[in-house]
């Protein structure tokens, strides 16, 4: 742990542009089907955020047998060179507290020649894995303990799986849904799976199939019977098939990652914006995929984090500088939905509690499942905010946040290993002086330059790299 960080206060309204890097969840699965694609040609995938997510996929995939090298790319991001793993090895992966390598990995080492040791953080071994160990078991993937449903775990790999249709509980977690569907195309018989319940985070299950897609991978999907498939019963079909994703794959500008500054204007009506969006976005190559990238969705749920930062008053515009927000003169209390974007419930707590100060009341709904993130965000919310006098309740499924008159610090804001703890903490910072983060290296998880762009955005020396 480092020790406390004093965040910045703003002494007036925060502008300027930054750089933000790489999206972890488009990075991871890119790094995932590079390593196994059916073709054994290289690929890069650029543009990758030099944090601690993606060194640990980066290392996990090389203990499965893919070549990797890690080069300094543009605006502190790096580019990854990897030779696909035409068959996989026994080994041990470090999955530390990164979802992405816990979930997505197992069923990859399922492929391999032998036994895959998988270990993490000591709060990785807390956080649910039941959906995929429940899945690769249906898959017939023995695993040791035969029952296990938490790290860690022993995958048995015997050099290929049998696949087939399996139903999952993945109401803790949409990963377990997109981890059985990234290694799919390499079982005999492909994947289905079809969820038993509500799946939250649907967004990345929609990453997870267009990213398949790009790669040349057959996918389906059908709606349960509930909106949009968020109910029970919605469905997923991988083909057997070749994966022979682009030789180059530049990833785009982190979102979620984003927003953290993007709210910075908004808690001081300021003007923000986030450089290389949508600029980066894949290119894919039209005559090699049934659809062109245009013709795809977007990887990152922008529409729906723009109408939960809206609903408080700021206004969003895209356009070829990037992403801009313009704050309001003063936020407005909200009622929002959060299930499809349950990783920003840190980041919209702050602006709750912001809007608080103005006597604005909000709710945040959908997201009982992020007790399982990176620790259990909802408590942590609750305790870290009545430190510093925010009237915040934890509710059956998100926060309710009242009004408040003041907020002083009364000890360091928690982070709890927590990237976007120690982001929300920032943002608090902003207009609570003298406000401390007990371990701001916690955002090394996905922003390694946080505090010091943080800082030079908050005090105007911001430069865009
Ligand atoms: O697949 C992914 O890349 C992610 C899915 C979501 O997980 P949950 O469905 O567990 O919320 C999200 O919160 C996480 O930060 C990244
Ligand atoms: C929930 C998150 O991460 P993970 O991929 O570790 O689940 C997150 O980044 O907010």
């Amino acid at each position: 742990m480092s020790s406390p960080w004093s965040a910045p206060a703003a002494d007036g309204p925060v502008h300027g542009t930054v750089a933000v890097p790489g999206s972890k969840s488009v990075t991871n699965r890119a790094l995932l089907l590079a390593a196994l694609a059916t073709d054994g040609v290289p690929r890069t995938v650029a543009g990758a955020a030099r944090s601690r997510d993606t060194r640990l996929m980066v290392d996990g995939l090389a203990a499965l047998g893919a070549g990797t090298a890690v080069r300094e790319g543009r605006d502190g991001t790096v580019d990854v060179d990897l030779v696909p793993a035409h068959r996989l090895r026994a080994g041990r992966v470090d999955c530390g507290l990164a979802g992405t390598v816990m979930r997505f990995l197992p069923p990859a080492a399922a492929l391999a020649d032998g036994p895959v040791e998988f270990d993490g953080d000591p709060h990785a071994r807390t956080r649910p894995m039941g959906g995929v160990l429940e899945g690769l078991r249906g898959l017939g993937v023995a695993l040791e303990p035969a029952d296990a449903d938490r790290l860690p775990f022993t995958v048995l790999g015997r050099g290929g799986v049998r696949g087939g249709s399996v139903t999952v509980d993945a109401s803790a977690s949409s990963q377990f849904v997109s981890g059985l569907l990234l290694s799919g195309a390499r079982y005999d018989d492909g994947v289905a799976v079809t969820s038993s319940t509500t799946v939250p985070s649907l967004p990345h299950v929609d990453m997870t199939v267009t990213m398949l897609r790009l790669a040349g991978v057959t996918v389906t999907s059908e709606d349960g019977p509930g909106a949009s498939g968020a109910t029970g019963g919605a469905r997923w079909a991988v083909s057997p098939g070749p994966v022979t994703p682009d030789a180059r794959f530049v990833v785009e500008p982190d979102l979620s990652g984003a927003a953290v500054y993007l709210a910075a204007a908004m808690i001081t009506g300021g003007r923000v914006t986030v450089a290389g969006w949508p600029e980066r976005r894949p290119a894919a190559n039209p005559e090699r995929h049934t659809q062109s990238r245009h013709d795809l969705p977007d990887l990152q749920p922008l529409a729906a984090v723009r109408r939960a930062l809206e609903a408080f008053g700021a206004e969003l515009t895209e356009g070829p500088d990037g992403l801009t927000v313009q704050g309001p003169e003063r936020l407005r209390g909200v009622d929002v939905d959060l299930g499809e974007i349950g990783e920003l419930t840190p980041t919209v707590t702050a602006l709750a509690v912001v809007a608080g100060l103005a006597g604005e009341s909000s709710r945040l709904r959908g997201v009982a499942h992020i007790r399982g993130h990176e620790t259990d965000r909802l408590a942590a919310l609750v305790a870290e905010c009545a430190a510093i006098g925010a009237q915040v309740r934890e509710t059956e499924d998100g926060l309710e946040v009242h009004p408040a008159s003041g907020l002083t610090p009364t000890r360091p804001w928690g982070a709890y290993a927590d990237h976007r703890m120690a982001t929300a903490g920032a943002l608090l910072g902003l207009v609570v002086p003298g406000l401390e983060i007990d371990d701001v290296g916690a955002t090394s998880k996905t922003l390694p330059d946080f505090a010091a762009d943080w800082s030079a955005l908050v005090r105007g020396t911001m430069a865009v790299r």
